[in-house]
């Protein structure tokens, strides 16, 4: 209905796209999560990144397993988000090697903190990011904990940008032509999809 504020937007869109990407078969998810390997072992930014940050899939998001094997494979390290316990809206990245698990409270495995294997933000290569719906201009819209855009928001307010390409993983269903933007949104560099590749335009 035309009577909806943009907030009750967001979460209207975020419900239909969470729908459409459960809705795929573990078939399709394999398949799916092997296209998106192949796209992106090919790209520049992998293959020369040696600090690459994903996700565990859950609900429904595009697996970034077989990408994850073949970075390793190819010596490069690889990071998984991990949310802080103080404050609660914050995130960091950890390598994954000799990683103890642990489940946060989004019911989501992540490797239990250990300084020693952090890295910041700006010394990661690429950040390859979930997501719940991308328009092919380079908007992202996620869970909406708003964990990546804050991170990234404290980032983009330095004189120099100095941080890692960012690259959103999608199902093409979760795509739709003009994503309704926030004012902290932060456009990503690139899309990957199983299949294609959009090159965000408002990068920098
Ligand atoms: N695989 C994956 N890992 C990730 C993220 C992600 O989007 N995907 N995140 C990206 O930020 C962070 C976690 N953010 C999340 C935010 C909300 C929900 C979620 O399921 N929300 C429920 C409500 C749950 C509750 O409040 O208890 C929901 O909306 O139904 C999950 C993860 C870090 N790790
Ligand atoms: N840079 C920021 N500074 C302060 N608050 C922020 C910032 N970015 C996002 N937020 C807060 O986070 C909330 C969720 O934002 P949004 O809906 O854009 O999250 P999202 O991009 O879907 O989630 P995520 O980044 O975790 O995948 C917003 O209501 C906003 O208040």
């Amino acid at each position: 209905m035309s009577s909806l504020t943009p907030a009750q937007q967001r979460q209207q869109l975020r419900k239909t796209l969470r729908q459409a990407r459960r809705a795929l078969s573990q078939a399709q998810q394999r398949h799916a999560a092997k296209r998106l390997q192949k796209r992106l072992a090919v790209h520049p930014w992998l293959r020369r990144a040696r600090h690459v940050a994903l996700y565990l899939a859950n609900d429904g998001e595009i697996d970034p397993q077989p990408l994850s094997q073949w970075l390793q494979r190819r010596g490069k390290q690889v990071y998984l988000p991990v949310l802080k316990r103080w404050p609660r809206t914050a995130m960091q990245f950890q390598r994954i090697d000799h990683t103890h698990w642990q489940t946060n409270r989004f019911g989501i495995a992540e490797p239990r903190y250990q300084h020693q294997a952090a890295r910041r933000i700006e010394c990661l290569d690429v950040l390859l990011m979930p997501l719940v719906g991308f328009d092919p201009q380079g908007n992202r819209m996620g869970m909406g904990g708003g964990f990546y855009d804050r991170l990234l928001g404290k980032l983009q307010r330095r004189a120099h940008w100095q941080g890692p390409k960012r690259v959103g993983l999608a199902h093409e269903c979760q795509k739709v032509a003009q994503l309704p933007t926030a004012a902290w949104d932060v456009p990503l560099h690139g899309i990957a999809s199983d299949q294609a590749w959009y090159s965000g335009k408002n990068s920098r």
